[in-house]
């Protein structure tokens, strides 16, 4: 998440969803709903025979081949995974779920008390929108930055629920463990040192976005959250343990929904790893559906090298065969680029793919 551009950015008035569906208006607002070829399809209870991979930390810890073998196809082939017996403690999963959830419940004159201003990504409201014409999203948003802690803004850090500060340090320490522990075997998968990413990134940059998805009376018009690739190296994301299902990756031509496991957190691969593997592990496009009765939380942690750093695809992974695929670049002009533009599939990253005949 870094810093935007302050350009005056007019958006026009964008309904808070979950007000209006407490209002329940006889129609789903026009700025909600999705031109023909966006809208999702709704297959009601046609559960999909393609199911993410998982992979077990805890075999991964102790360099069980095959383990490492299941993550390398993981990340070859699906750029998405679950992680079970991930390590962090059931307690603090829990609390970051109750404080969010919290936090969301509260009456809407308290949530805009941190409000995220036009164009910018942090604070309560939504995200990536920067016109009057865009579609919005089925969804409530509050996005906050955590490490280090020059991008934090301490005003949009909510006093009530009185424990959020302290469920989200203690969970973002966690997840920071975690996503330290996932880079070092993606690192040993590709065959190179485990400490490689660690040494590269310098001091990581951290951001939590929580997503809201209130029921909506017309799932089929609508979209939760846009598709898109996220501009981290990884993602951990979270789903509610009550949550409908609602995250969708786009494997082929497929819509492949990600059912929720029990204490399971999913992972995946962020443009910058893509670009840092040369293609060879690459970001999958993402959305959120809604669902007509039931609501969802996700919390989702992007973790990102330092803004400083200049990145590029790794000598060890460009050779005749696999020429280079990508410039290089300076990450933090890559974070501008991904938050001031609206969220479109992978096209945000076009910002470093070099064209030829054969990328794609
Ligand atoms: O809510 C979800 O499952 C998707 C969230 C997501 O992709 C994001 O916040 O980048
Ligand atoms: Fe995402």
């Amino acid at each position: 998440m870094a810093p935007v551009p302050s350009l005056p950015i007019k958006v026009g008035h964008i309904d808070d969803v979950q007000e209006l569906r407490k209002a329940k208006p006889a129609t789903v607002p026009e700025r909600f709903i999705r031109d023909m070829a966006d809208r999702p399809k709704v297959v009601p209870n046609l559960s999909s025979s393609l199911d993410i991979p998982i992979i077990d930390l805890s075999k991964l810890m102790k360099t069980d081949k095959d383990e490492v073998m299941q993550l390398k196809t993981a990340c070859e082939e699906w750029g998405f995974f679950q992680v079970l017996n991930h390590g962090i403690d059931l307690n603090v999963v829990e609390d970051i779920e109750k404080v969010a959830e919290d936090f969301f419940m509260l009456p809407l004159q308290e949530k805009q008390k941190y409000p995220m201003a036009p164009g910018t990504v942090q604070g309560y409201g939504q995200a990536f929108v920067f016109s009057e014409n865009q579609k919005l999203d089925w969804c409530n948003m509050f996005a906050l930055g955590v490490e280090p802690p020059c991008i934090r803004n301490p005003k949009l850090w909510p006093s009530k629920p009185v424990n959020f500060r302290e469920a989200l340090e203690i969970y973002s320490r966690e997840v920071r463990k975690l996503c330290k522990t996932l880079l070092k075997y993606i690192a040993v998968s590709l065959g190179l040192k485990g400490d490689v990413f660690e040494e590269m990134f310098g001091v990581a940059v951290q951001a939590v976005r929580m997503n809201y998805y209130p029921p909506c009376s017309r799932p089929d018009l609508v979209l939760g959250l846009s598709p898109h690739s996220d501009g981290s190296a990884l993602t951990v994301l979270q789903q509610g343990k009550d949550s409908s299902v609602g995250l969708q990756i786009l494997k082929g031509q497929t819509w492949v929904p990600v059912k929720p496991i029990p204490n399971a957190l999913v992972i995946n691969i962020g443009d910058t790893l893509e670009v840092l593997t040369n293609g060879k592990y690459k970001s999958v496009e993402h959305r959120a559906v809604t669902h007509k009765e039931r609501d969802r939380l996700s919390i989702v942690t992007f973790y990102a090298p330092s803004y400083e750093i200049e990145l590029g695809p790794m000598a060890e992974l460009v050779d005749e065969k696999n020429p280079c695929r990508y410039r290089s670049y300076n990450h933090g002009e890559y974070s501008k680029h991904y938050v001031t533009n609206k969220l479109q599939g992978k096209r945000t990253l076009d910002f470093a793919k070099i064209q030829s005949k054969t990328s794609n």
